[in-house]
């Protein structure tokens, strides 16, 4: 029985470990072999802190005592280094700077972090370097700098064009702040600008929410993010509405105001290319389709995730690694050992294969063939999921698709992604098991001695 469960867009970019909460791409997918596997990773890098809370959020973020800015740098520039040579990487793919609010850093951390890449390993000048901006006046003032520094790709978290929304969401700038932001950002990066933005906030309508994102894509660039407000434990939105104080769209509202905004985008011209992101004239995100495609990541900073094999230490499994959240805890390690990770969990060929899966799910181009005998050359997309009975049935409504191509959700399907997960994983696991299972037992049989 598949029922609809909750929209996919809620905020999930990179897989945690056992909890799984949902056109045309550039071409790199196509040219990945088991060597780019673990020789190329891309590099995401956390800066922890911000200026205020906002009342939803619940991501890895402080509001520093001190100004630690200098020490922070050195940290994140020492842990890149362990990490990469942990790796054993031969190049960077791509570098994300994310947070928290790294635009607080001064630019000379981003330029640093570069140079102790770019003197370890390959760093073209081409690739993806992304930060993240929150729309402030002095957010607006440093675009330039950052560039100077090594960045070339902007996200910045609009979130809402509506100052009364911005307020009770607790952010720190308002909507002509964004707009200028954005402005500036696309005058020192044209074409590599993107925006996120919230919809299933309190008191919004469908008919509202259309008209705030058309006013949007009216001054956006090219990349756009859609973000379902999520309520997330102990934040304070979370409380409000526990409290009776504040009521949150139903699920068939957000729904609804899902299925209207991919309409709006691709009446402007956007594509999606992902279950929350969308671009115009390929602008899309190689950072972090690198998640969505399974490549390695290495995660530097509190709280930071990545997913490499340990070459340096003699590893062969990928392991998922965290970094440890407090940022004076991971000062401290860092300085200790060169690394603040807290968390290694090797990632067994199964567990290896459903972040594969749920990661891949999420594009609308899913796994193609040659993608997925990357990771699973023994077993097919076909003889795992041809002979499904609820696979089947997902075929026949029209959500999934299973051809010459690969594995993907149809247009309707994507919507549903939450839904349609389970079923998959659960034939995943039963085939990888018997499977495995068989090959025991073949093992057996030839290792029997007759008496
Ligand atoms: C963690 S923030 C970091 C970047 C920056 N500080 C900002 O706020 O734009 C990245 C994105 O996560 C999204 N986000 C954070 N909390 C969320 C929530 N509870 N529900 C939905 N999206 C959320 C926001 O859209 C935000 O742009
Ligand atoms: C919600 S997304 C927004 C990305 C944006 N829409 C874009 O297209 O560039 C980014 C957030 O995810 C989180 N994030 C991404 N990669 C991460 C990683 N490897 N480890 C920890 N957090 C990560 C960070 O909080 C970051 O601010
Ligand atoms: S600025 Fe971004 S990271 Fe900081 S609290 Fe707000 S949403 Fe979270």
């Amino acid at each position: 029985m598949i029922r609809r469960t909750s929209l996919p867009v809620r905020r999930v970019l990179f897989p945690s470990l056992r909890r799984f909460s949902g056109g045309e791409i550039a071409e790199d997918n196509e040219c990945a072999d088991s060597a780019d596997l673990t020789q190329q990773a891309s590099l995401y890098v956390h800066w922890p802190y911000c200026l205020r809370r906002c009342s939803y959020c619940n991501f890895n973020k402080y509001i520093p005592r001190e100004n630690n800015n200098h020490i922070m740098t050195e940290c994140l520039q020492r842990e890149t280094e362990t990490l990469l040579r942990l790796s054993q990487v031969s190049s960077i793919t791509s570098v994300f700077f994310g947070g928290g609010t790294p635009s607080l850093a001064h630019p000379s951390t981003i330029a640093v972090i570069l140079e102790t890449v770019s003197r370890r390993v390959n760093l073209s000048d081409k690739v993806e370097v992304t930060l993240e901006v929150n729309p402030t006046a002095l957010g607006m003032s440093t675009l330039e700098d950052f560039c100077q520094a090594g960045v070339n790709r902007f996200s910045i978290g609009v979130q809402s064009l509506q100052d009364d929304d911005l307020m009770f969401l607790g952010r720190d700038h308002n909507s002509h702040q964004a707009l200028e932001t954005i402005a500036e950002a696309q005058r020192l990066c044209p074409g590599r600008v993107s925006v996120d933005v919230m919809f299933g906030r309190p008191r919004q309508t469908v008919e509202s929410w259309e008209t705030e994102l058309t006013e949007l894509l009216r001054v956006c660039d090219d990349h756009v993010s859609l973000y379902q407000l999520t309520m997330e434990r102990g934040t304070q939105l979370f409380k409000k509405v526990q409290q009776g104080e504040v009521s949150m769209p139903t699920d068939d509202v957000t729904a609804e105001m899902y299925q209207c905004a991919r309409g709006t985008l691709r009446q402007h011209g956007f594509l999606q290319y992902e279950v929350s992101n969308f671009a115009r004239h390929n602008a899309v995100s190689h950072h972090n389709l690198s998640y969505w495609r399974g490549r390695q990541y290495i995660g530097v900073g509190p709280g930071a995730h990545g997913r490499f094999v340990p070459l340096g230490e003699g590893g062969v499994l990928r392991e998922a690694r965290t970094q440890t959240l407090e940022p004076d805890v991971w000062i401290r390690e860092v300085q200790q050992r060169g690394h603040g990770t807290r968390r290694r969990i090797p990632l067994r060929h199964l567990e290896l294969l459903e972040e594969v899966l749920v990661m891949g799910m999420r594009m609308t181009e899913g796994i193609n063939h040659k993608h997925w005998e990357l990771f699973s050359p023994q077993l097919c997309l076909h003889e795992i999921f041809g002979a499904s009975i609820d696979v089947q049935e997902l075929l026949r409504r029209g959500q999934l698709i299973l051809d010459d191509r690969g594995l993907r959700c149809s247009w309707s399907g994507l919507a549903l992604l939450d839904s349609i997960l389970p079923a998959l994983l659960v034939e995943l696991e039963a085939q990888i098991v018997q499977r495995s299972q068989h090959s025991a037992d073949k093992q057996t049989e030839t290792t029997i001695i007759p008496r």
